[in-house]
């Protein structure tokens, strides 16, 4: 593993994590560089989202000789700070709090990593100027105004994903951004996240929908029972033998205009 230097988004070395009383994840070592995209694929429970909310720091690490999370170079957050230079879009859709309040305002509440724009939080004439141009930036203008638990799925998933760049995130870390959106809804939502990834975002995309894995991923991480199984170049891992290897049933692959799909 290279030194850190100000490129390195994330350094995992040894990580072993627990959630209740079961190990997770297993000997985890990881190298990330800012800006790259990557795509993390794996059986239901073998640990992905585990692995972003060790990012995220929503799960802490077993401490043993030799261990090390160190993100964007320092191994010591205050998880405000850090939530800001992350983007994170979590799986599930918006809870009840945010489903009362505007596109608009949702956005907003990225600045806070709040789930509603409570009365004594101070958004700024700037804040509102950003809120606004990352809404342009992602096409959903039309939200502005609209209430949240009115929204359909994909727009909901469009809010989420401007709330998580409203900070002016390096990196966005996506969990099954896909999930529960329709042909057009996930056509719109690779289209945006192909423009951010071409402005330069960093992109680690959670997915079982290989069709998500985006022309410009370049990099494919494979778990399984809690480990890293496979690291490298999309073009060598995901091959039908690979994918079939990891899920353990026979996978056909093809790939069409640089997109994968496998059934
Ligand atoms: N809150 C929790 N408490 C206890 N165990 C948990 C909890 N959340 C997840 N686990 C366990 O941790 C393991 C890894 O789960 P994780 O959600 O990271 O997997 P995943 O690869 O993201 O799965 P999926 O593809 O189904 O979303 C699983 O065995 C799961 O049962």
């Amino acid at each position: 593993m290279g030194p850190l230097d100000a490129e390195t988004f994330l350094s995992l070395e040894n990580v072993n994590v627990a959630r209740g009383e079961n190990v997770v994840l297993h000997d985890v070592n990881l190298s990330v560089k800012k800006g790259e995209h990557i795509a993390i694929l794996g059986p239901n429970g073998c640990g992905k989202s585990t692995l972003i909310k060790t990012i995220t720091c929503e799960c802490y690490p077993l401490v043993k000789p030799g261990m090390k999370v160190s993100i964007f170079g320092r191994e010591r957050w205050d998880l405000t700070e850090l939530k800001k230079k992350l983007g994170v879009v979590s799986a599930e859709l918006p809870g009840r709090p945010t489903l009362g309040i505007t596109g608009f305002d949702a956005v907003l509440t990225g600045f806070f990593s709040s789930s509603t724009l409570w009365p004594n939080l101070k958004v700024t004439s700037e804040m509102r100027d950003r809120a606004a141009e990352v809404l342009k930036r992602i096409d959903s203008v039309e939200l502005t105004d609209k209430v949240v638990g009115e929204m359909s799925a994909g727009q909901q998933r469009r809010v989420m994903i401007g709330r998580a760049l409203v900070g002016s995130a390096d990196m966005l870390l996506l969990d099954e951004p896909s999930n529960a959106l329709d042909l057009s809804a996930q056509k719109d939502l690779r289209d945006l996240l192909r423009g951010l990834a071409q402005d330069g975002t960093g992109i680690m995309l959670i997915t079982h929908h290989i069709a998500d894995i985006l022309p410009e991923i370049d990099r494919v991480l494979m778990m399984r029972e809690g480990r890293i199984v496979a690291d490298g170049a999309k073009t060598e891992l995901l091959t039908a033998e690979r994918l079939s290897g990891l899920f353990g049933t026979n996978v056909g692959l093809v790939e069409r205009d640089e997109f994968y799909f496998a059934w």
